[in-house]
């Protein structure tokens, strides 16, 4: 055996240094709160198998301890939508929803510092894992501000269900794509939503107010087959780089209007990746088709129908046999006010000046579970307040600080009785 240890000891070794630390933390001074964002974390939801019983059963547990009703909603068999509800004073008003996806995606274990599931805490009250920051600590941070308004003996006019679903990292077809559709969704009255945003590692706390579509596209490019060793013409290859060629260069005009300028953000420009490549049989024989993929993401702000025209004219202009099939096409461009006289963003932006935060609005550049609440109308905006923070959701060595998770929490503490008391809205009166 090697006198060295390998990553996974080190891993190890790092992990039962920080958990004996991290223990004899807890027993002295950890904050209920952040034991219990601790749990969450450490149940395994992740992708391709998560572990939603798990997750369900921890909320039961939770619902109990705050002494709320849950409901499930079966929205699929093992799939089910949780929610947990605080009911308002006047319970006929629109009500507040709380959302959260209790799945995370995979984790490469031999890239993190520690255990991903393990939501070890460091000497520096690093709390990490998958899920810290996408988005466990946003489900907690509901839960502990409720519970501490309800400890303080508050009430508010609207209701406030907490709702947590599943499968939103695969894209949220069998989750809240399904639960936006059914009658029980329509029976939680909903008017305001409050979902995922992502961290800011300044001391601003970004808020989204939309998403750009997200395109993806095949095009296909067919042409003359032959010998390998000979000059085809007119082949899929030939109009393939044609296609390449129009879809990148578009991408690097794109890249440099976002670099030119200090005021735009990555939402309000459009992306185009080439993804994937398909096709060719073996080295001397040229194909007869091939095929590239695309990952496009259109702001709101642009308009689809030209943007289409202009993929179409791309098509045309690589040549004959030249076709696009999309596999997923995002048309809803709806958007959240933010205009000072709307009553939610009223109340939302006015509570956050009265905190001191600096609040800073963008389009969210991929795509959440907001879109299909905004699809049916709903205003939703995006917000994981989550500031002094890189953003690591998806990456390696997720994390958050307990710091940061416990104001958090103040920060909701602040919102939610705001949103929760704004007065009935023209379509209530
Ligand atoms: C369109 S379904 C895929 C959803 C995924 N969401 C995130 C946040 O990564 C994405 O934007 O690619
Ligand atoms: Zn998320
Ligand atoms: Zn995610």
């Amino acid at each position: 055996m090697s006198l060295q240890s390998s990553g996974r000891q080190q891993r190890e070794a790092r992990g039962a240094n920080a958990r004996a630390e991290g223990q004899q933390q807890q027993q002295e001074e950890e904050r209920r709160e952040v034991t219990l964002f601790r749990e969450y974390l450490r149940i395994r939801t992740v992708h391709p198998e998560p572990d939603y019983d798990s997750a369900i059963a921890f909320l039961e547990r939770v619902a109990i301890d705050l002494d709320l009703p849950l409901k499930k909603y079966e929205l699929e068999p093992s799939l089910i939508a949780v929610v947990i509800t605080w009911e308002g004073s006047n319970p006929a008003l629109r009500s507040v929803l709380l959302n959260s996806h209790t799945d995370v995606v995979p984790a490469f274990q031999e890239h993190w510092q520690y255990d991903p599931f393990e939501a070890v805490k460091d000497a520096e009250g690093n709390i990490y894992g998958r899920g810290a920051q996408d988005m466990k600590s946003v489900g907690i941070q509901y839960v502990e501000a409720i519970r501490r308004l309800r400890d303080e003996g508050k009430r508010f006019p609207r209701t406030l269900h907490l709702l947590f679903v599943p499968d939103e990292e695969v894209g949220g077809f069998r989750g809240m794509s399904l639960f936006v559709k059914s009658p029980e969704f329509k029976a939680l009255n909903v008017g305001f939503v409050l979902d995922e945003g992502l961290a800011n590692p300044t001391d601003a706390y970004t808020v989204f107010y939309g998403e750009r579509s997200c395109w993806w596209v095949t095009v296909k490019c067919t042409g003359h087959p032959g010998h390998g060793s000979r000059f085809i013409t007119n082949t899929a290859a030939e109009k393939l780089q044609k296609i390449i060629n129009a879809f990148l260069g578009f991408r690097e005009k794109e890249k440099a209007r976002l670099d030119c300028s200090a005021c735009m953000t990555l939402g309000d420009v459009t992306t185009v990746n080439l993804t994937m490549v398909h096709g060719g049989v073996q080295y001397n024989v040229v194909p007869a088709e091939l095929a590239a993929s695309f990952d496009i993401r259109v702001p709101p702000a642009v308009d689809l129908q030209a943007f289409e025209q202009q993929l179409e004219s791309w098509c045309r202009e690589a040549g004959d046999g030249v076709t696009y099939e999309f596999a997923q096409k995002g048309m809803d461009q709806s958007v959240t006010s933010t205009s000072e006289s709307d009553p939610w963003w009223g109340a939302f932006s006015a509570v956050c000046r009265d905190m001191n935060l600096d609040v800073k609005t963008e389009i969210f550049p991929a795509a959440t579970d907001s879109r299909y609440l905004r699809e049916i109308g709903l205003p939703a905006i995006g917000f994981s307040p989550m500031n002094r923070t890189p953003i690591l959701l998806h990456d390696h060595n997720e994390f958050v600080s307990e710091a940061v998770f416990l104001r958090g929490i103040d920060v909701y503490a602040g919102i939610l009785p705001a949103l929760a008391s704004v007065p009935a809205v023209p379509a209530e009166q």
